[in-house]
Order: C-alpha cells, then sequence, then structure tokens
C-alpha cells in the first residue's frame, strides 16, 4: 500500500534549544529481513521493537500473502509462524510495497527460486527506480522475469523450478543486491557466493546466521567474499531489533544545530556498516558521546548524548558513503550550519534513491539561501554563520528528503516549508510528534 495520497505541507522554526530523550523507532532494514526470514523459518519467530512504518509494513503484508502467519501482538510486537525456505505459497493478487525498494528488492529474491509466479508493483517513486540490478542476478539462478521498460516496476517473476547457485559480484555497492541473492541462495542447492567491493549492511548476514544458515565472510584483496550453503532449514528466532541510527540522524543534527540543545538518543545501533555519519559528525567537531555500548539483538547499540556547538566542514572520502548512505540529506543540512564546505563524493547512488537525492537536496538548500554545488557523482555545501531559510522544499515522494528540510527550519532565520510530509510515515511515523516533544516548532 503506497501512503497517503493527499499531500501534506509541513512547516518548521527556530525557537527554544531542543532538550529531553528521543525514542527513535526500530530499525527499518532490520524490521524487513526480521519479517522475511521469520517468514521463511520453521516455526514462530517473534519481534519485538519492529519499525511500524508504511515500509515494513507492506513487507509484513507480502508475507502473509506468501502464506506466513503474521501477527501484531501489541505495539513493535509481531509473531510470524514461517512457512520454511522453499514454502512459499502463490500469492492470490499483487504484491505491492508501496515505496520501499529495500522491501520489494528483498522479496523478489526471497521468492525467485520457489516454483511460483508473482507480480510487484509500488508507487510512482518505487516504479521510478532501477530493477535490473535485481532482475539480472535472480533470471541467472533461473527465475523468467518480465519487466516494465527500462528494467522497472510492475514486474512478474516466475521462480526457478531447478535453481542454479550463483556466483555473483555486485556491480555497485548496495545492500539490497547482496542480499536478494542471498536471499533467492537459500533455495538453491550447493554454494551462493556474493563478492562485494564496498563492504554494505550486513544485517542479512548477521541473521542469516542467528537464524541457523551456514554463511561466512572472508575479507580479501577483491573486497567482501559471503558464502551461504543453500537449503538450510532455519529455524524461528527472537528478534529484538535495535533502533534505527538512520532515523536517530534527524534529532541528532536537530540538536547539533539548534543552540542551547542537550537530547539523549538511548539504545541507537552502532553497527560499523552503519556508522558513516556519525564518524563524519566526530570529525566536524560535533560534541557526541556514545554511553553504555552494549549488545541487543546481536547488534552493537549504544545511548547517545548530543549537544549543540562549533561544526567544521569537512571532506568525506567516497569509501564511507556506503556505511552512510541513507544520512547524505541530513549531512547537507548540517553541513549549511559549518564552518567552510562540506564535500561529498562517491555519492552516485543517491541519485536512485526515493527521489534524486543530489537534485532534490540541492534544489531546496539553494530555495533557502545555500551554496551548493553538484555533479553526477559528489555534492559540495557551503556553510554559513546565518542560514537565511524562507524557502519551499519539494520532497518528491522521499521521506529523508521531507525531514531534512523540517530539520534544517530549527535553525534558519525563517521558517522552512516542505510542500509534502505525508512520506515520513515510511520510515519514521513518529517524527513530528518525537520532534515537538524535544521543543521543536514543527507543525502541519
Ligand atoms: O539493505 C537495506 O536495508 C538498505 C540498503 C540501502 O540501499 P542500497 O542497497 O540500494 O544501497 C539503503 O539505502 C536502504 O535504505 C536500506
Ligand atoms: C533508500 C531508502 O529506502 P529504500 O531503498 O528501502 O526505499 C531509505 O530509507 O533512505
Amino acid at each position: 500500500m503506497s501512503h497517503s495520497s493527499e499531500p501534506r505541507p509541513m512547516t518548521s522554526r527556530r525557537g527554544d534549544p531542543l532538550n529531553g530523550v528521543a525514542h527513535v523507532p526500530g530499525d527499518k532494514s532490520i524490521s524487513h529481513r526480521a519479517l522475511i526470514l521469520g517468514a521463511l523459518s520453521v516455526g514462530e519467530t517473534r519481534i519485538t521493537g519492529l519499525l511500524e512504518g508504511q515500509d515494513v509494513l507492506d513487507t509484513a503484508k507480502a508475507m502473509a500473502a506468501f502464506g506466513a502467519q503474521v501477527e501484531r501482538l501489541g505495539p513493535g510486537e509481531w509473531s510470524v509462524h514461517g512457512v520454511g525456505v522453499g514454502g512459499f505459497s502463490e500469492p492470490g493478487s499483487v504484491i505491492d510495497c508501496g515505496n520501499s525498494g529495500t522491501g520489494v528488492r528483498l522479496i523478489m529474491g526471497a521468492m525467485a527460486t520457489t516454483p511460483i509466479t508473482a507480480v510487484f508493483s509500488g508507487d510512482a517513486s518505487l516504479s521510478r527506480r532501477p530493477m535490473a540490478r535485481i532482475t539480472t542476478p535472480l533470471s541467472q539462478f533461473g527465475a523468467q522475469i518480465t519487466a516494465r521498460e527500462g528494467d522497472r516496476l510492475p514486474i512478474t517473476i516466475q521462480g526457478a523450478a531447478d535453481p542454479v547457485p550463483l556466483h555473483y559480484r555486485t556491480p555497485v555497492a548496495s545492500a539490497q543486491i547482496k542480499s536478494a541473492i542471498l536471499l533467492a541462495g537459500l533455495n538453491a542447492p550447493g554454494e551462493t557466493v556474493v563478492i562485494e567491493a564496498e563492504p554494505t549492511r550486513d544485517h542479512s548476514e548477521r541473521m542469516l546466521a542467528g537464524f541457523g544458515a551456514e554463511i561466512r565472510t572472508e575479507v580479501t584483496d577483491e573486497g567482501n567474499v559471503i558464502t551461504l550453503v543453500g537449503r538450510p532449514e532455519l529455524r524461528a528466532q527472537p528478534v529484538a531489533v535495535p533502533r534505527d541510527p538512520s532515523s536517530a540522524a534527524f534529532p541528532v543534527v536537530a540538536a547539533l544545530i539548534v543552540p542551547g540543545s542537550t537530547i539523549r538518543v538511548p539504545g541507537v545501533s552502532r553497527n560499523p556498516t552503519r556508522d558513516g555519519l556519525y564518524v563524519t559528525l566526530l570529525e566536524m567537531g560535533a560534541d557526541i558521546s556514545f554511553e553504555n555500548a552494549r549488545e541487543e539483538g546481536g547488534e552493537p547499540v549504544a545511548d547517545l548524548v548530543v549537544r549543540h556547538g562549533p561544526l567544521k566542514g569537512v571532506a568525506v572520502p567516497p569509501e564511507r558513503a556506503a556505511s552512510m548512505i541513507d544520512e547524505f540529506p541530513i549531512l547537507s543540512v548540517i553541513a549549511a550550519f559549518a564552518e567552510g564546505k562540506t564535500v561529498m563524493n562517491g555519492v552516485a547512488e543517491l541519485r536512485v534513491k526515493e527521489s534524486d537525492r543530489i537534485d532534490a537536496m540541492a534544489r531546496g538548500l539553494r530555495a533557502n539561501g545555500v551554496t551548493v554545488e553538484e555533479t553526477r557523482d559528489s555534492m559540495t555545501v557551503h556553510g554559513m554563520e546565518k542560514v537565511p531559510g524562507g524557502g519551499m522544499a519539494a520532497t518528491c515522494l522521499d521521506h529523508r528528503i521531507a525531514m531534512s528540510f523540517l530539520v534544517l527550519g530549527l535553525a534558519t532565520e525563517d521558517p522552512v516549508m516542505v510542500d509534502d510530509g505525508s512520506p515520513i510515515t515510511t520510515s519514521f511515523p513518529d517524527f513530528l510528534p518525537l520532534m515537538q516533544g524535544l521543543g521543536a516548532t514543527m507543525d502541519v
């Protein structure tokens, strides 16, 4: 299901310092994977802390359509009775993944080696995003795939009746490509191997191991070589989803740019494959401390304490991009308040997210008085002492663009408007009350 079709204009403006505790929602990547692996296991998987954003709810609905028993027990608490590897049944209607690239790409992988047919669709944003990166490897497993012009959704997949395991080098750094292949490899006999030149988020590998699959990662000169042994019996597991570092980034940056602020953000995942923004913020001179470092649900987590202070621009090295790929929109916001310029290189993938994020951020920042330069795969933001604001940003069906500009407006001279805040529900349904609870002036 796509998010609400009514545009929801929103505004944010300068006000008091931000203070308090921000309980951000569960990790989106881990939530999708918990539902999918739960559906592919034998027994009942109990999930706590699941993100109940529209992207993940669409994945839950899809798992039920493939035959799993999916039930909401309470806030963030879900039960999945799985059907086992190879046990998916043919869905009776189209699988609509709404706005979610992770949802559609991982689910296409999960069904591509089972002899059933499924049709996948999405909203206007998802229907523009490239899918050849997934359909190419899945065809090599033996799936028959028909896509719209340019390898876009809607896509029909007839799963392979006699799948062959795959040995595949990913052409771009993408955890979605890697994960789709690993999920397809579950029902192929023998070893499926994925090679990635740059490491990407490793939640699939961690969770597959936790559910009992034989999977190993070797670090070699050509990158990470991940090998999965097919046809395991996955055993249902309890999954405690840690809080999402990509969602935490919004209140964290808000506290860093609003003078006098101090906030605490407990229980945030500090998985090194997701940590690039925090490494970058520390290089910029941000006052962030990481307290009570511990492990929860197989992931390293910590409580973040964040205080406003002076910041300086930095150059983000391209090899860090994958570990903060969803955080460049909000980094470009904080860069506007830093001394000097912030340069982001090797970020071409931003052009194929929910929107062209380089274009969307550059336009919106310029509309609010900030100087931005862009190339095909880079963006440079010039910091200033006082950021004017007063402009309208188009959110382009992109939750992260909407939240980034609403954070910008908390520290600009004049208010910032976004044309449509409704996509925020895809990943952070309580964004508005959470920010208001910290003292932010933000409204619909
Ligand atoms: O695997 C995942 O859960 C994700 C991978 C990333 O996409 P790519 O694999 O396309 O880089 C990221 O942008 C997305 O929000 C979540
Ligand atoms: C890119 C994102 O998500 P997805 O690819 O799952 O749509 C995101 O959440 O920033």
